[in-house]
């Protein structure tokens, strides 16, 4: 009775885990993949043995308890012995019990604790991986489906190292050390059991697998119902605008009656599968016992071995029983380790050459961009710069205007090598990208991007992003100059505020000045500036503006620019159009020509109010 509903726990168990992923099933190739899992739990030696031991204790004591009830029965009653006899038969019950009470909870604390720990490790190391992997790796691989391989995969590692493994040892020590016992008792009734086993075992496995296909298609088709309605109900509106009310009840009425279809299935496979593990298991109880009956009335047996045969016996399916469904979970683990491994080894595109090239100190803040092509891998086959050509001297403020899609910010993506352009190189300092470390590269800049991105954090260690060394007075020094001093005074715990998912507690303007204040803690040589485009009003504008002049100060800065203000007081504009450039020079120069800057600046470039002063 115990595998109908075993049958249904795993159900819901697999169809979830079967969601975010494909291939979630697991295939016996797959196998192989174990051997990761096995090398993060062989760090832990001592909880492995301390595991190993407790597992055995407790195995042992499991077995021991039907020899107990043996010597109750024949010592105690069947010998008809003294209340003093029995009582010391009972008291090694009792001790066997607390023995196994004891090392089972040990092996579920090494065991759960090994689990837990190779997860946490296997987590740690694949996010230490991701963190040195190029743009480019998660412009191909989803972030909701890596996510994915860092929680549901790791949860079934997890369930494998902490229970599978635990149940497949312990079971197999009961099985086989059950079976033993059993044929010391009673060799012919053993062998009887031993043949029955597979007429038992058998039919179960094949109508369980098939229940278990039936009941995850009928999970798809649940998860189709949910679909076909919430996507109604979004399109609610268009449904009644177009008439369709008729359509979509029918084609609900279809997903509806396909699932309640495939659920009869199940539930008669399930009804199947409940008469077949009554009738055989109780079938073959019975028989064993009629038989046992006979050689006790025989004289072949005593009472007592009759009484642990049973015993044993039904520990020795119930260890049988638990194994049949290892494979399964191993299978399954294989797949999740399997996708845990890519994860692991996949090696950055971007890497510190062997020997790299230490950046000339001090710092010069020069850049250059010379003939560079580049096409993002995703669209090998579109420029998003042709035959780039910049330089920027140390101090000087480029700004970069141009339609949307010109390769603005594609500039910034080579600046900070996360991706090496196909022809031409990018220079800092003189020392060509590739030559010198990634890390010591962006560490000459400080990045303001577009949109400010702010941590579920506190507003110190937001600021502290730019600089982790920075004091609180340098802190606040930064934030004044930021023109955020004002209202991270008044935040009720100050710099220990904490600001928010993505600094949601904060107004459009406070973000971008608290992105500022981090650009000025860095205090690098050189600016990539993303100036963000969304409206202000003037007041916010204002303070804005003039926190971002503070942080160009003394700096070499590229600027994607919006603003007029900050157009003008470039001290170079280029005006990028299909990746590369069509017109340079300053703002009076290009509005004096009839070209792209003239008709852009009338369309495109705000007004802020530093530009009318
Ligand atoms: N990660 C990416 N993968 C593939 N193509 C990209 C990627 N990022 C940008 N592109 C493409 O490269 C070209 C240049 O894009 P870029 O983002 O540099 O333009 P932009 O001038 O900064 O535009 P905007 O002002 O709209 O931000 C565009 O055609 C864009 O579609």
């Amino acid at each position: 009775m115990a595998v109908p509903d075993q049958a249904s726990a795993s159900v819901p168990a697999v169809a979830d885990d079967a969601a975010p992923a494909k291939g979630k099933r697991g295939n016996p190739r797959q196998l192989g993949n174990l051997a990761m899992i096995m090398r993060f739990a062989s760090a832990y030696p001592r909880q492995i043995a301390c595991a190993m031991l407790a597992l055995a204790v407790a195995a042992g004591a499991t077995l021991a308890i039907p020899a107990g009830f043996k010597m109750v029965i024949d010592r105690g009653f069947d010998a008809g012995g003294s209340t003093e006899d029995i009582g010391r038969w009972f008291r090694y019950l009792f001790m066997i019990t607390v023995v196994l009470g004891m090392s089972t909870a040990l092996r579920f604390y090494f065991v759960s604790w090994l689990g837990e720990r190779v997860v946490a490790d296997i987590r740690l190391a694949v996010q230490r991986n991701l963190l040195k992997l190029a743009p480019s790796f998660f412009e191909t691989n989803r972030p909701s489906e890596i996510a994915s391989r860092m929680t549901s995969d790791t949860a079934i590692v997890e369930q494998v190292v902490g229970t599978t493994v635990s149940v497949a040892l312990r079971n197999l020590v009961v099985g086989i050390g059950g079976i033993a016992y059993l044929f010391s008792l009673a060799p012919k009734l053993t062998g009887m059991l031993l043949l029955g086993i597979p007429v038992i075992v058998l039919p179960i496995v094949f109508i369980g697998r098939k229940l278990e296909k039936v009941a995850r298609s009928s999970q798809d088709r649940v998860a189709n119902v949910g679909a076909t309605i919430t996507e109604v109900l979004a399109a609610m509106k268009i449904v009644q605008a177009f008439g369709q009310e008729d359509r979509e009840a029918a084609r609900f009425g279809d997903a509806v009656e396909t699932t309640f279809a495939t659920a009869r299935r199940r539930i008669t496979l399930r009804a199947s599968l409940t008469a077949v593990v009554i009738t055989l298991i109780f079938g073959a109880i019975t028989m064993i016992m009629w038989q046992g009956a006979v050689d006790v009335i025989e004289g072949r047996l005593s009472g007592g071995d009759i009484a642990a045969f049973v015993l044993t016996g039904g520990l020795v399916a119930g260890a049988f029983g638990a194994l049949t469904e290892v494979y399964g979970d191993l299978l399954r683990a294989g797949g999740a380790a399997g996708r845990l491994n890519e994860l692991l080894n996949e090696q950055p595109e971007i890497r510190a050459p062997a020997s790299p090239i230490v950046l000339p100190v001090p710092p010069r803040g020069q850049i250059s961009f010379q003939n560079v092509s580049f096409a993002y891998p995703t669209r090998p086959e579109t420029l998003a710069l042709r035959d780039f050509s910049l330089q920027v001297s140390p101090g000087e403020t480029v700004a970069i205007v141009g339609p949307s899609g010109a390769g603005k910010s594609t500039l910034f993506q080579l600046a900070q090598r996360f991706y090496d352009p196909q022809a031409g190189s990018v220079r800092i300092d003189g020392v060509a990208l590739p030559s010198a470390d990634p890390e010591a590269i962006r560490q000459r800049m400080a990045f303001v991007p577009q949109d400010s991105v702010l941590f579920a954090a506190s507003a110190r260690d937001n600021l502290r992003y730019g600089n982790w060394t920075a004091t609180d007075e340098q802190i606040w020094d930064a934030a004044r100059a930021a023109n955020a001093e004002e209202f991270l005074r008044k935040l009720p715990e100050g710099l220990d505020s904490y600001l928010g998912e993505g600094g949601a507690r904060l107004s459009g303007g406070q973000r971008q000045r608290i992105s500022i204040a981090r650009a000025l803690l860095r205090n690098a040589p050189i600016l990539l500036l993303d100036e963000a485009t969304s409206a202000l009003d003037a007041e916010s504008e204002k303070l804005v503006q003039n926190a971002l002049e503070r942080l160009m100060q003394g700096r070499t800065t590229l600027v994607i620019a919006h603003r007029l203000a900050t157009i003008r007081s470039a001290d170079r504009i280029i005006v990028m159009s299909d990746g590369a450039i069509v017109e340079q020079g300053t703002h009076d120069e290009l509005s004096a020509r009839s070209g792209l800057y003239a008709r852009l600046s009338s369309l495109q470039f705000t007004e802020g109010p530093l530009a009318a002063e």
